[in-house]
């Protein structure tokens, strides 16, 4: 959907430039002109006396597929550190540009952070599109969203990757609304149908209960938000060239609506669960918020943090931010411990990646047994204890063996 005037019928009266609620109509040669600030209200369609603005319907619309090309993603940094997010994106992108046979571009805006350009590129970049501008130095939703909408109209890529974090969470989708285009949101799985040059975006949908391939097969270009931690990061390669481009876009301090005063960091302690490289998850089988005083005995030992299940940080035994799963956190460590967690679909969408399953469960028909690597079919109670026990000889063990 988009909102067009008929400039036949414009008889340039006004109206709709005093009725839009986002300033996003301005007058050119005595006739309205829609702006990409447009939100696609519609309130200057019921407005106009003479009928000369209209909603232009989705299918008419279409565009030539064919003239867009090449994969790009959204580096998102913050204050000049590069998020994780990207460079993982960097990975998949640079996957499906080799599939396609096709660039791979990062698109960096910001002020002062062309040093990252560099480091995009050796992280598998082709190329990286880094606008600069003193308007751009904090994300904002309209500064971002012009600077990367105008990009795409003037250079056509066919892909289009966005981490899924709060920053793309906002960013996506005002950007697929503003260029007429389909979004896939918090993707967990990418990959190429080749003969048509489709990307196969794939999500939990109905509650979890199944993955979705998703395809946007009549416009371009194809884009996806992609949830933090699923993919594996790029490897970094100290020889890799590429080009670097720098852009001024032209962006005033009125283009930008909203004004950032300050940034309160939350004080609650966060754990870096997508970090660890070991982490010991306890679930409802715990039976207590206690039981994750023993789980912390065991991380600490391994050198792991500690994870959880929706269902104890639904029963308030342990903070959100250990939650692993689908509306938790996607962790992937070398080692991860599930103990008394019955792998419902919804805790396998955040941990099934992880490099070794250890699951501890008292039923051996609990689901998780299907994917661990290991299972021991017991009390939490017993095990853990003896586990630990096991642990406090581990120097001497492994100086004997
Ligand atoms: C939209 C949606 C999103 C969701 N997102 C998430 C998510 O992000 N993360 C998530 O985890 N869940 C999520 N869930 C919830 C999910 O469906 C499950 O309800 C939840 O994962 C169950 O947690 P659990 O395995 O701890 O509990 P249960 O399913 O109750 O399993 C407890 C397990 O402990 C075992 N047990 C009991 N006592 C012992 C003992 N003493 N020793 C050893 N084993 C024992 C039992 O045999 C059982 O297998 C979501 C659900 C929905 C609908």
């Amino acid at each position: 959907m988009a909102v067009k005037v008929i400039e036949e019928k414009c008889i340039g009266c006004e109206v709709c430039v005093s009725v839009c609620p986002f300033d996003a109509i301005e007058m050119v040669d005595g006739k309205a002109h829609i702006t990409d600030k447009c939100t696609m209200c519609g309130a200057c369609v019921e407005e106009c006396p003479v009928g000369a603005i209209e909603k232009e319907e989705e299918n008419k619309r279409k565009v030539n597929i064919e003239e867009y090309e090449g994969v790009w993603v959204f580096a998102e940094q913050r204050e000049g550190n590069l998020m994780n997010v990207s460079i993982e994106l960097l990975g998949e992108g640079r996957k499906i540009a080799d599939k396609l046979n096709t660039e791979l571009t990062a698109i960096l805006l910001g002020n002062n952070v062309k040093n990252l350009a560099d480091r995009l590129i050796k992280y598998g970049a082709d190329k990286v599109i880094y606008a600069e501008s003193p308007q751009l130095d904090v994300y904002t939703t309209d500064g971002y969203t012009r600077v990367i909408c105008d990009l795409i109209n003037e250079r056509k890529p066919e892909i289009m990757l966005i981490g899924a974090t709060n920053i793309g969470r906002d960013l996506g989708p005002r950007i697929s609304a503003r260029i007429h285009t389909g979004l896939t949101a918090d993707c967990t799985r990418l990959d190429v149908d080749l003969e048509n040059r489709r990307l196969m975006q794939t999500r939990p949908a109905f509650g979890g209960n199944l993955m979705a391939t998703i395809i946007c097969p009549n416009h371009r270009p194809q884009m996806s938000t992609v949830r933090p931690g699923v993919m594996e990061k790029a490897k970094y390669n100290e020889t890799r060239e590429g080009v670097v481009e720098v852009i001024n876009p032209d962006l005033k301090e009125e283009d930008i609506t909203a004004k950032v005063i300050d940034y309160v960091k939350e004080k609650r302690s966060q754990v870096k669960l997508e970090d660890a490289s070991i982490i010991v998850s306890g679930g409802r089988g715990l039976g207590n918020p206690e039981g994750f005083k023993l789980l912390k005995e065991l991380a600490d030992k391994l050198g792991g943090v500690v994870g959880a299940s929706r269902a104890t940080v639904d029963a308030g035994w342990i903070d959100q931010s250990h939650q692993v799963g689908q509306t938790g956190k996607t962790v992937r460590p070398n080692l991860y411990i599930a103990c008394g967690i019955s792998g419902a679909i919804q805790h396998l969408a955040g941990m099934q990646e992880s490099k070794c399953i250890v699951a501890i469960n008292k039923d051996k028909d609990a689901p998780i047994f299907k994917i661990a690597d290991y299972g021991i079919v017991g009390d939490v109670y017993e095990i853990l204890p003896e586990l630990i026990k096991g642990l406090e000889n581990i120097d001497e063990l492994m100086e004997n063996a």
